[in-house]
Formats: structure tokens, sequence, C-alpha cells
């Protein structure tokens, strides 16, 4: 039963910017105005228009180029891809302190949401600069293929980044439902530690509610379901990322430890996450 300074007139409850996921279930105000503010956030942090990466997708790079990428040391291509991923989970947090209620949670519960779900709306954005006519993706001002990272070592990895990419192309979301999507991904319950459990099931409600209302409106439910299919490659993706990074860290210890851009060392690796820069 809503607390009276929570009803105004008609029974229309006040929106409480403080804990925007309150009254639940939200009325249609509410869920407009949340869908709205994760939709600009998501445009305000997305790293590159789709415009621009529409514009620059048919710049290949050249043999030459490509031999020169697969000329690189396995350390130097390390190097290069976590300061692209690093540049990439920045825009991720950006996004996450953006959407309403997540500067709410405790410190540590942001942390774990973050530790956990970064990498995996970074696979969830890819999509917007891959093109999947020649299975190209965007990478340092151009579009390159699986071949270009040939010198990681890690050719399995690769062909399944390139194939879930196809597939999140498949379902050719917009950019409101992927931004709809990508606050889903992040804010997960089922995060192991969290501390306020029930803070970030309120939170998915709220945000549940929204998908649905947006998929209703664009008259596309049947994708609700294939959304949260992916959830599960998005998870295994992540872990085949992780398990890349220990394989690499084994064989090149100093490269990890002294050059990789600290943000990424914090979330891929075990110890404890200080990333003050929340
Ligand atoms: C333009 C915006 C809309 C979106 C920008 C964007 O999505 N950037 C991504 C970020 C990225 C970077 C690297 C990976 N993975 C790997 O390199 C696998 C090996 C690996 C594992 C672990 C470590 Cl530490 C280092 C390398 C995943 C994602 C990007 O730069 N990409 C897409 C993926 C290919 C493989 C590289 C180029």
């Amino acid at each position: 039963q809503p607390s009276p300074d929570q009803t105004i007139g008609m029974g229309i409850r006040s929106y409480d910017p403080e804990d925007p996921y309150c009254p639940y279930p939200p009325s249609l105000l509410h869920i407009e105005e949340l869908c709205d503010s994760i939709v600009r956030s998501h445009r305000d942090t997305s790293q590159f228009r789709l415009e621009e990466l529409q514009a620059l997708r048919w710049k290949l790079f050249s043999r030459e180029e490509i031999h020169a990428y697969q000329s690189k040391s396995v350390d130097e291509m390390w190097q290069h891809c976590a300061v692209r991923l690093t540049e990439a989970v920045q825009y991720v947090v950006e996004f996450a302190k953006r959407i309403p209620g997540f500067r709410g949670l405790g410190q540590n519960d942001q942390i774990t949401l973050l530790k956990t779900g970064s990498m995996e709306v970074v696979l969830v954005r890819m999509t917007r600069c891959f093109n999947t006519e020649n299975s190209t993706v965007f990478f340092d001002g151009k579009f390159g293929s699986t071949e270009l990272f040939k010198s990681l070592g890690c050719g399995d990895l690769m062909v399944a980044v390139f194939d879930f990419a196809h597939s999140m192309c498949a379902l050719r979301l917009t950019e409101q439902q992927m931004a709809l999507f990508s606050s889903l991904v992040l804010i997960n319950p089922d995060r192991p530690c969290l501390e306020d459990r029930g803070r970030v099931h309120r939170m998915r409600r709220g945000l549940e509610v929204c998908l649905s209302h947006m998929l209703h409106r664009d008259n596309q439910e049947s994708l609700q379901h294939k959304l949260y299919q992916k959830v599960s490659v998005l998870q295994s993706l992540c872990s085949l990322h992780v398990e890349k990074l220990h394989w690499f860290s084994q064989r090149y210890p100093l490269t990890v430890h002294s050059v990789f851009p600290p943000l990424y060392k914090e979330l891929f690796t075990s110890d404890l996450p200080s990333m003050d820069s929340l």
C-alpha cells in the first residue's frame, strides 16, 4: 500500500527519483520515463554513433595492413585488443552509472554487477559495429575479419565472437531495444555475492516491464524469449574470454601485470576490484 506522500490525485503515485522502481507495478508514465532515460544513457555512452559506423562499413584493411597485424607478436596483439576492450568496458561503466537506480545500489554491488556484466554488454554492443555481409568487425578505424586477429592465438574464441555477432545482428535490434536489453544484462540479481539482492531484483523487475512494454509497442513480442536465450550464450562467451586471459597470463605474466590496462585487469581477474573510477 503506497505511503500517503506517494499518491497524488487520481491514485497516480509520485515518481521518486531516489528509488525509480517503486512503487511496483510502475504506471505507464513511469515505464515511459524509465525507457526514455535508459535509451538516452545508451545513446550518450555508445562510443560510436550508428551513422559513423555505417559510413565506415566498407573501409576495409588492405592486404599489407592485414599482414602487419598478423606479424605482430602474440603479446603485442593481446595488449592491443586489451586496450580496445578496456575502452569499450569504460563506456559500458558510464552507461551503467546512468541507469536509474544503479547509483542507489551499494558500491560493492555496483562493482559486482560491473565486474560480471560489463563484458557481456560489450559483446551485445559489438553488434553495432559488425558487418554481416563480409563478417568484419570495426577495429582501429576500419573493418577486419577474423584473419586480422590470427596472432592472438585464439582462433576458437574469435570464431565464437564472430558467430555471436552474426546471431545478434540477425535479431535486428533497434537502438532502443539494445539499450533495454543491455540494462537487463547488467542488472542481474543472480550474480554471486550481491549484498542487497532484493534491491537489484526490484530494479530488474522494473526493467523487464520496460522491455516487454517496448516490444509490445514495437509489435515484436516474439523477440522477448530470443533475447533471454541470448543471455546464456553471452555468459559462455565471457567465460571463454576469461579462460583465454588466464591462458595468456600464464604464458606472458609480465605483460598482464605490467602493461594491461588497469580497469581490464580488475574486471577480468580475481583480485579485489578497486575501480574507484566508478
Ligand atoms: C564500436 C563500438 C560500437 C563497439 C566497440 C567494440 O565492440 N569494441 C570491441 C571490444 C573488444 C575487444 C576485444 C575483444 N576480445 C578479444 O580480443 C579476444 C581475445 C582477448 C581476450 C582477452 C583480452 Cl584481455 C584481450 C584479447 C572483445 C571485444 C573490439 O574492439 N573488437 C570486437 C571484437 C574483436 C575480436 C576485436 C575488436
